[in-house]
């Protein structure tokens, strides 16, 4: 099957992105996988479809899929490409656009300079909606949590759960460059009391505006930036009282802006994401039929 597709980077973390505004490509979780495939395939860490929008509510729908071809409910650097695709390919020129995730609805706003703004929704902190199996423990101070990963000596994080229509656990560390991201991601990624497994942020606080994050993103590992792992940081930063409500956050792949805020509207707040989204390259690929 001959597939057009653009790929797109915010951040460095970077897209296939496929029309399929006139119709579904039908693709299999191991055509996703060959997709994202960075030697076999066109290499990425989400694929994004573009689809017509499914009621009158929303512009569009976007469905996205990690690299192991899982589907995934909401993706905050994707949605600033997506916003950037439609308006590229003339499908949308409004400056605001609604699109339908399998979590929700986001607001995706053109800004300046090639800013693209998103209103990410409203965090969700009931364990049985990130979701986390929180049987036996006792829930810390300000949203955290303490969590013992499996098959380790006695290994134990206060890490601070929360879902932005996908799950994310932020643990607070003294410095991002030495962070156990490769030893510890892929443990607490697939802990049992997380049963759709689960981002892991390693969050640096250099001031009440200012942070560094590391992701090691479900479904992928660690990737140069995260949209709504930053998204989690900020909101769990402010719960714990480390930051104020709009925060810069440097990851390894740049900078991205989070506001929550909670003052005016408390935890039922939305936070708003924004930062760059461009587009790289476009191409056609010859996918295999894979099962
Ligand atoms: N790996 C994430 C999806 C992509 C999130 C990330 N790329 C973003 O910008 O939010 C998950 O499994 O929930």
């Amino acid at each position: 099957m001959r597939i057009p597709f653009s790929k797109m980077q915010g951040a460095g973390n970077d897209f296939v992105v496929l029309d399929e505004t006139r119709g579904r490509l039908g693709l299999t979780s191991a055509q996703y996988r060959r997709l994202a495939d960075r030697h076999f395939g066109v290499g990425a860490d989400q694929i994004l479809s573009v689809r017509a929008a499914p009621h009158a509510g929303v512009d569009f729908e976007y469905a996205i899929h990690n690299a192991d071809g899982g589907e995934v409910e909401n993706c905050g650097n994707g949605a600033r490409c997506f916003a950037r695709y439609v308006r590229e390919r003339g499908l949308s020129l409004r400056p605001e656009v609604r699109v339908q995730t399998a979590s929700g609805v986001l607001l995706l706003q053109w800004g300046n300079e090639g800013q693209v703004a998103v209103d990410m929704g409203a965090p969700v902190f009931e364990p049985a909606r990130i979701p986390f199996d929180a049987a036996g423990l006792q829930p810390r101070p300000c949203g955290g949590w303490q969590v013992w990963p499996m098959a380790l000596p006695a290994f134990e994080a206060e890490l601070s759960l929360l879902s932005m229509g996908n799950p994310h656990a932020v643990w607070r560390v003294p410095d991002t460059d030495t962070a156990p991201v490769a030893q510890f991601g892929p443990l607490i990624e697939r802990h049992p009391r997380f049963p759709n497994r689960v981002n892991v942020g390693f969050l640096q606080v250099l001031g009440r505006q200012q942070a560094r994050l590391r992701v090691f993103e479900r479904g992928v590992g660690e990737t140069l930036a995260c949209g709504t792992g930053a998204c989690a940081a900020v909101v769990a930063g402010i719960r714990h009282g480390w930051f104020d409500e709009r925060v810069e956050v440097q990851l390894p792949g740049g900078a991205l802006s989070v506001a929550w805020p909670v003052s005016r509207h408390g935890l039922a707040a939305p936070v708003h994401l924004s930062g760059p989204a461009e587009t790289v390259f476009e191409g056609v690929i010859e996918l295999p039929d894979l099962c």
